[in-house]
């Protein structure tokens, strides 16, 4: 039987809308509206449709969103300039720098300026450190990883004792989903490119998150039946049939996988829009904190 599709459009929508719906009882109660600030720098078309789809979706559920574009000429200074000021702005719950910073920014500084209570991101490292930390809990976690988290209960309530594999070890993805499923109590390992005998890892995993960025390098017969896979890859192939002359692939090679697994996350429509929906989530979050 093929597998379940986990619909990261469909879950969103539904987040979204839950959203909304709070968002609309706070302002009726005489709370502010949530506030987002967006920061982008340089001119990464990819970056610039990412940040232009969180206004948008800030927007359908009723948070404010404050929009700063900055050339990539901009020095370090004046970006955590820009981010000290939005610091101290009430209006603004949350901060978010587009990742990833043009080169010659140093990442981990920009981040760290951000305030921990307005981090709806999650990267600042000391969430990050939390995260990592038996008995600590971060006021945010990083929106891709929540997502996937949030996909995986969905489907598979019992996470617990569950053998699962990350394959991918980014700051962005990666890590912070394992840990995230060591703390929902999988037994997790991390693979990776490097990684000798992947086929042999992956055919262990219960659970099993790919954010490595080669498309559709998994295929079916690494894939244990029954297994629920939650594909975080957004590869480009080229394809001249297609109007924009590529197509938008996974991870994993979906129509080997979907014969094997038991329930599998699509590309496009899987974690993507999920990562949007966390991100208006926190930003509820934060508002929350600040106001009540
Ligand atoms: N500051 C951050 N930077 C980045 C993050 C992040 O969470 N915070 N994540 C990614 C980019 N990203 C959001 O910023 C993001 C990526 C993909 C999608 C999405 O919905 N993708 C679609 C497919 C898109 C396509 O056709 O190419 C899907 O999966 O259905 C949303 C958000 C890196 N930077
Ligand atoms: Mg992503």
């Amino acid at each position: 039987m093929p597998a379940t599709i986990i619909s990261g459009t469909e879950i969103a929508k539904q987040i979204r809308a839950d959203v909304a719906k709070e968002v609309a009882e706070r302002v009726q109660a005489g709370k502010p509206k949530p506030g987002l600030a967006t920061v982008l720098v340089g001119d990464d078309p990819a970056s610039h449709d990412y940040v232009r789809s969180k206004q948008k979706a800030c927007a359908e559920v009723g948070i404010n969103s404050f929009g700063y574009e900055l050339p990539a000429s901009t020095s370090q200074q004046e970006l955590e300039s820009l981010v000290k000021k939005l610091n101290d702005d009430p209006q603004v719950n949350g901060i978010l720098v587009q990742l990833p910073l043009p080169k010659g920014f140093d990442e981990e500084s920009v981040l760290s300026s951000i305030r921990l209570e307005k981090d709806v991101d999650g990267f600042h490292p000391i969430n990050i450190g939390r995260l990592a930390q038996k008995g600590r809990e971060p006021l945010f976690v990083p929106c891709t990883p929540a997502g996937c988290m949030f996909m995986l209960e969905k489907y598979l309530p019992k996470i617990e004792g569950k053998n699962a594999v990350v394959l991918g070890r980014s700051n962005i993805v990666g890590m912070p989903v394992a840990l995230l499923l060591i703390r929902a109590n999988a037994t997790v390992t991390i693979c990776h490119s490097k990684s000798s005998d992947l086929p042999g890892i992956i055919r262990q995993a219960d659970i099993l998150v790919t954010a490595v960025g080669r498309p559709e390098m998994v295929r079916g017969d690494w894939i244990k039946p029954g297994a629920v896979i939650i594909d975080v890859g957004i590869n480009h192939v080229d394809d001249p049939s297609r109007p924009k002359g590529y197509r938008v692939v996974g991870d994993v090679n979906f129509k080997e996988a979907v014969e094997v697994a038991g329930a599998i996350t699509p590309v496009p429509g899987g974690v993507g829009p999920m990562t949007i929906a966390m991100l208006l989530k926190s930003t509820l979050t934060a508002s929350k904190m600040a106001n009540g």
